[in-house]
């Protein structure tokens, strides 16, 4: 008998696939197959890698720098196969044809080439996700096979063959999977996140399997999986577009650091290492941007109209003089007269290069109009070879230096920066377009430390100055031959060593360029502020500013982006309340919109109550359904307001005790404003209770703000009014980051929408 739809079965529950036992037997015996395949890949990696170490240091540079391309892949390789332990198979589809397909973390075949495991991402996987009763897609059963380590502990059938299917189909729920599904929701929260990659549902994989071109922004409110897609989404394209990405490589733009060491164990657990994350603050190598500022003043360096003013800033530093400046050199007398300047700076303008590029015209210019003067003074001409010495001895003379300088100044993006807000007449002139208000928000001491917000200004800023590269360009040329050579080599050993299959014949040539450097793409690119990215995924993108977009743009050419985010959730000022408004000036209206419309996190009498309080703040919120039911989760007490911190700290402990006992680990947190975080703090020391730091921490504290996509088991809100005060969006965030419990604690008058 063929099991029922959507039916768990584990050790405790055995119904819904018939014959379990034997059922289990033979998919261990499948399971352990693959395992041992995966082993045996391992070992022949790493007897290949040990191969290539010991050779390494004999024979010529070429193959010196050769082994050490090859040294990097194996090592890639094996880092890879050692990721993709946790649940390598976990699914199963038998088709019409009677054949069988197991669905797992990366695909494997045997000795043979005969297929063992179908990659998740290969077009063979996809009804795997997709096949529902009313388009089966070919497919008559899709079983999810759960495992504990290597042992196959539970099964879950699916039956989309209408005919074999017994029992009522309306029982048929809308979620694939749901057992395993719920089972994987219910499991305590490690502080990390974890793939979904076995549960992945129809909605969500229609965006991750979306093609490649073009930005696709997508929508969804709080819990959706925006995040878990995006991740997925990455992983997905890198396999389905391997040649086009892997050497140009995938950017992942994430809020916060925090958030980035959460998501950072998933993209290596898909078998995927190569993906470059950041954040906007760190965009810029070299720049430290770990200073603070009003919101305020923040959105006003995010508005587009900074763009100009950057570049007003970039020009107002090429100058005519008011007048005439008289030097002398050797004893002749020597006049930067502002005609000349005026002349010279046209020219070089004309050559629509970067100012720093550009200073270079202008001053072999007025060097030249200097020298003029001086042989003029001479009396007699003067061969070409004197005359260059003349131009030299002008060069080094220091007065012409700062005469020059004046005119036209080498600058760095810091130095420009750090210059335009600390002197406010450079402001005045460069941002006509701010009222006096807004530049005087902006005015500060040249050595306050760069914000978050300066980055984009900076990248900017950059991209106007450029550097100074004639010798630069002259190398490239060089280089460009040189590397026509290699990849024509490369081809050749990988045709040899029939290690096509791996990596590129570009991407080879790219690590004998690099002496065999272990540097992998993504590396490099990390390393390189005008490094171009193949594709661009941006989490919380309803935060980013206009110049912050300016700033990714710039990094994706192609504009090949996913744009993730909840216009609900915006904190800053700088973000946005519709995406159209955000993304219709920087992408000029050339984007698609998908949406996520179930919450997998937070139960439902949380999402409820979140929902209507952010609607009641006249946010922008998506409809949702919550996939989640569970009992006793809102808890709302209202307690004198000397007592909220101590209050909310005992509920905090008890919370952790609880969520111990009941899932063996788990996390809690407590979520205020910042305001009213120090009060916090004293309350737990007074209570003798610690506050982790990390993400694995059982219990942290942490402003509203900061909880921005992570997900907590327990989550103690302490005086809701005081973080709406501060922004609606934050509360909406920290309402919604529970899988289990909200529990709020409260003296002041809860904000509308939270009583039912
Ligand atoms: N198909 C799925 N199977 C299992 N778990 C899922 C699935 N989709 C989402 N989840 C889980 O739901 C939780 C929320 O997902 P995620 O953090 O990606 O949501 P989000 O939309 O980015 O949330 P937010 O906007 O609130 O930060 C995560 O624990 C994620 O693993």
């Amino acid at each position: 008998m063929p099991g029922r739809p959507g039916r768990f079965t584990d050790g405790r529950e055995r119904r819904g696939v018939a014959g379990i036992d034997s059922e289990l037997a033979a998919e261990q015996a499948a399971v352990d197959v693959a395992y041992g395949r995966l082993d045996e890949l391992r070992a022949s990696t790493r007897a290949r890698l040990a191969e290539v170490r010991r050779s390494r240091s004999g024979g010529t540079p070429q193959n010196r720098s050769e082994r050490d391309a090859f040294a990097t892949l194996y090592e890639d390789r094996a880092a890879r196969l050692e990721q993709v332990e946790e649940r390598l198979v976990f699914g199963r589809l038998d088709l019409d044809d009677d054949g069988r397909r197991y669905i797992g973390r990366i695909g494997l075949t045997d000795d043979g080439q005969t297929p063992l495991l179908t990659d998740w991402r290969a077009p063979a996987a996809q009804a795997f996700y997709r096949a529902t009763a009313a388009h089966p897609d070919g497919v008559r059963r899709r079983r999810h096979i759960v495992l504990r380590g290597r042992a196959v502990t539970g099964l879950e059938d699916e039956v989309l063959d209408l005919d074999l299917l017994e029992g009522d189909p309306d029982e048929l729920s809308g979620l694939s999977g749901e057992g395993a599904l719920l089972a994987g929701l219910r499991a305590g929260r490690t502080g990390r996140m974890g793939d979904i990659v076995a549960t992945i549902q129809a909605e969500q994989d229609a965006i991750i399997r979306s093609g490649l071109e073009g930005a696709l922004v997508v929508q969804g409110g709080p819990g959706t999986g925006k995040t878990a897609v995006a991740l997925h989404r990455a992983a997905y394209l890198l396999y389905a577009h391997r040649r086009l990405l892997e050497r140009s490589g995938v950017l992942l733009v994430g809020p916060s650091s925090t958030f980035l060491r959460y998501i950072d164990q998933v993209l290596p657990s898909l078998g995927e290492t190569g993906v470059v994350t950041t954040t906007v603050a760190d965009l810029v190598p070299g720049v430290v941007a770990d200073g603070t500022e009003p919101d305020a003043v923040a959105e006003i360096k995010g508005r587009g109209v900074m763009a100009a003013v950057i570049g007003r800033a970039v020009r107002d530093r090429q100058r005519i003089p008011a007048e005439p400046v008289e030097l002398r050199v050797d004893g002749r007398r020597i006049v930067i007269r502002p005609d000349d300047v005026a002349q010279a700076i046209a020219r070089a303008r004309r050559l629509h290069r970067p100012h720093n590029q550009a200073r270079v015209t202008f001053v072999r210019d007025m060097l030249s109009r200097l020298a003029g003067q001086y042989v003029a003074q001479l009396g007699f001409d003067v061969p070409s070879d004197e005359r260059s010495e003349i131009v030299e001895e002008l060069r080094t003379t220091r007065e012409v230096r700062i005469a020059l300088n004046l005119a036209w100044m080498p600058l760095t993006p810091q130095g420009l920066l750090r210059d335009l807000y600390a002197k406010p007449y450079r402001l005045a002139s460069a941002a006509p377009q701010l009222s006096e208000r807004d530049r005087a928000l902006l005015v500060r001491a040249p050595d306050a430390p760069f914000t978050p917000a300066d980055v984009p200004l900076l990248d900017e800023a950059a991209e106007l100055l450029g550097e100074d590269d004639q010798a630069a360009r002259a190398q490239e040329r060089v280089a460009a031959k040189a590397r026509e050579r290699e990849v024509a080599y490369a081809r050749q050993v990988l045709a040899s060593t029939g290690g096509d299959a791996l990596v590129s014949a570009e991407l080879l040539a790219d690590r004998f360029a690099a002496g065999g450097s272990s540097l992998t793409a993504a590396e490099r690119a990390a390393a390189d502020r005008t490094w171009t990215y193949g594709h661009v995924v941006v989490d919380e993108a309803q935060e980013l500013s206009a110049m912050a977009w300016r700033a990714l743009l710039r990094r994706v050419p192609t504009r090949s982006l996913t744009i993730v985010g909840d216009v609900a959730q915006t904190s800053t000022r700088a973000g946005a309340r519709s995406w159209a408004g955000m993304l219709d000036p920087v992408l000029r209206g050339s984007w698609r919109l998908a949406e996520l419309t179930v919450n997998y996190r937070t139960p439902r009498a949380v999402a409820d109550v979140a929902g209507r309080v952010a609607a009641a703040a006249g946010l922008p919120t998506s409809p949702l359904v919550s996939a989640r039911e569970v009992p006793d989760a809102l808890v709302v007490e209202r307690v004198e307001a000397q007592r909220v911190a101590a209050r909310a700290i005992e509920v905090a402990r008890e919370a952790v005790v609880r969520v111990r006992d009941e899932e063996g680990a788990g996390r809690v947190a407590v979520v205020a404003d910042d305001d009213a975080l120090e009060a916090l703090r004293q309350a737990a020391a007074d209570a003798d209770v610690t506050f982790g730091r990390g993400l694995d921490d059982p219990l942290v504290l942490l402003g509203a703000r900061a909880t921005k996509g992570l997900e907590f088991d327990v989550v103690v809100l302490v005086e809701p009014a005081q973080v709406l005060a501060r922004a609606a969006g934050d509360l909406y965030v920290a309402a919604t980051r529970p899988t289990r419990a909200l529990h709020v604690v409260h003296a002041r008058d809860l904000p509308p929408g939270f009583e039912a």
